[in-house]
């Protein structure tokens, strides 16, 4: 009989579909059982997001590990919808048919099927196929905290998080300013908030979580969620912390322009400024960080993109002629580099010369960036940013904070990146900590997914569980 498989469900962003197949291969690797790997492909919403998942999906299949694609049929998607939470979680839920048709015509027996943290309405096709579901939670443990925490907070405070007197509990963190929630919590009115709280509320149901973190980093979070202190009156869901779970591809033959640039450098004095697959400025805020950076005195790389292009998610290559300030270029000549485009950031945060990341703080990039010792500043910009961004520096002590007026999308002024920069890159206290604690996190992130770590073990339980049902079942 063929080998049982792992089916994987990935929504289509860089930061998520990476991460689950990595997670998935591990566990095909590492899990000392026969499993092959089953990937069910939603189309990508957009031509650009098809591209790059059809590039990751050849590249995955010359591997020569056992993993298929499956590609699933087009939806009509939702046109009326007001967020991405929304968005994704209605088309999600449209693909349902799809979904149960393929995983019921697989010659293989379906060991278990793991979804994205945006699919749990496909928690009903696991439950009538009679499949263990597990949840690939691709955000911090803090954030699946305040996920698991959300229905008992919407009891206990009966109006906006903003307008509430005090902090949020969200046990296991220090108190929570409710300025620091991630952008869907923000409004209780708001579609994506429901369906926060839906998948929040439906984890619940799976077998397990997943979760893209260490336990040495959120120690007292997984505790609290482990413990049932999330989610009063409800069965603790059991949770297994695999990370860091970071796809490293191959490096390029060539090394990249920016690689090139950095070895001109000297040791841990470049600070890194790159702002995710979405982060992007405009003319104003650009000037003002260009400023800040200018007046830090500090070596950079920036990695600078512009508003998306007419109809476009994605940010647009900078124009730098538009964005920066006269002569910006010519008066750091030597010192900086500007980059207009998507840059390797792993290759680049793993250079010598990279002393501190000014980041917007998207998980997958503190993973890295910890992965590889570097101190943070965070910017967040959306998404969970302003939560990481809070735990970043308030809980786990890697990185020194900086001050961003949300209320003014997100605006950081000059003379505030040029005080972090200097805090981060020179001589303060709080960024020798953050140095400190972040040199410390990226031995224990090594430690924890090695024979005999942390990381290592909860796959090894997450492997033995799923073949002990398939034994069951059999
Ligand atoms: C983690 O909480 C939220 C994540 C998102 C979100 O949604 C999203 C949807 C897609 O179809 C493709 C994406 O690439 C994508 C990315 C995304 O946010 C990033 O997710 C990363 C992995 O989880 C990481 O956590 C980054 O920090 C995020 O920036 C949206 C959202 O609310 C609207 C969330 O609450
Ligand atoms: O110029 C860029 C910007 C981003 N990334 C990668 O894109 C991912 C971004 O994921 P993250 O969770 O940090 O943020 P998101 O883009 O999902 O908000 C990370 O792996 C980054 O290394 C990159 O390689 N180059």
């Amino acid at each position: 009989m063929a080998a049982p498989t792992v089916v994987l469900l990935p929504v289509w962003g860089a930061g998520h579909l990476m991460p689950m197949l990595e997670a998935g291969k591990r566990l095909l690797t590492r899990g000392g059982r026969a499993l092959s790997l089953t990937v069910l492909l939603m189309p990508a919403p957009t031509e650009e997001v098809a591209a790059e998942l059809d590039g990751h999906v050849r590249r995955e299949e010359a591997s020569g590990l056992d993993i298929r694609f499956v590609r699933l049929p087009a939806v009509e998607p939702p046109m009326d919808s007001r967020g991405i939470e929304e968005f994704v979680s209605r088309l999600v839920q449209l693909h349902a048919p799809h979904v149960r048709a393929a995983m019921s015509s697989l010659a293989s027996p379906v060991a278990a099927f793991v979804i994205d943290f945006f699919c749990t309405t496909l928690l009903d096709v696991s439950r009538e196929l009679a499949v263990p579901a597990y949840v690939y939670f691709t955000a911090s443990a803090g954030m699946l905290a305040l996920k698991l925490r959300l229905p008992s907070l919407h009891e206990e405070v009966t109006v906006q998080f903003e307008e509430m007197e005090g902090a949020v509990d969200v046990p296991g963190l220090p108190p929570v300013p409710p300025s620091s929630l991630p952008n869907p919590v923000m409004d209780k009115n708001h579609p994506n908030y429901t369906w926060f709280a839906y998948h929040g509320r439906r984890f619940a149901e799976a077998d397990g979580i997943i979760v893209n973190t260490a336990a040495e980093l959120e120690q007292s979070v997984l505790s609290a969620i482990a413990d049932g202190r999330c989610t009063p009156g409800v069965r603790a869901p059991t949770v297994y912390p695999i990370g860091p779970v970071i796809s490293f591809t191959p490096p390029a033959e060539e090394p990249h322009e920016c690689v090139r640039w950095l070895d001109t450098q000297p040791v841990a004095s470049v600070v890194l400024l790159c702002f995710g697959s979405v982060g992007f400025f405009t003319a104003p805020q650009a000037h003002e960080l260009a400023h800040g950076l200018e007046r830090s005195g500090h070596r950079f790389l920036w990695v600078l993109r512009g508003p998306p292009a007419p109809g476009e998610r994605h940010p647009s290559d900078a124009n730098l002629d538009e964005l920066l300030p006269d002569g910006f270029l010519e008066r750091t000549k030597g010192r900086g580099l500007v980059w207009p485009t998507k840059a390797p950031q792993k290759e680049v945060l793993a250079h010598a010369a990279m002393g501190g990341f000014v980041t917007h703080g998207g998980w997958n990039s503190v993973l890295e960036s910890l992965w590889f010792g570097v101190p943070m500043a965070p910017w967040p910009l959306y998404a969970e940013q302003h939560l990481n961004a809070f735990t970043l520096v308030a809980y786990m002590g890697v990185a020194v904070a900086m001050k961003v007026d949300r209320k003014r999308n997100n605006f950081v002024e000059a003379a505030e990146l040029e005080r972090a920069v200097k805090e981060l890159m020179g001589g303060g206290e709080e960024g020798r900590k953050a140095r400190e604690k972040a040199m410390e996190m990226k031995a224990a992130f090594r430690n924890a997914v090695e024979e005999g770590g942390s990381s290592y073990a909860a796959l090894r339980r997450l492997s033995e569980e799923i073949m002990c049902k398939v034994d069951t079942n059999q």
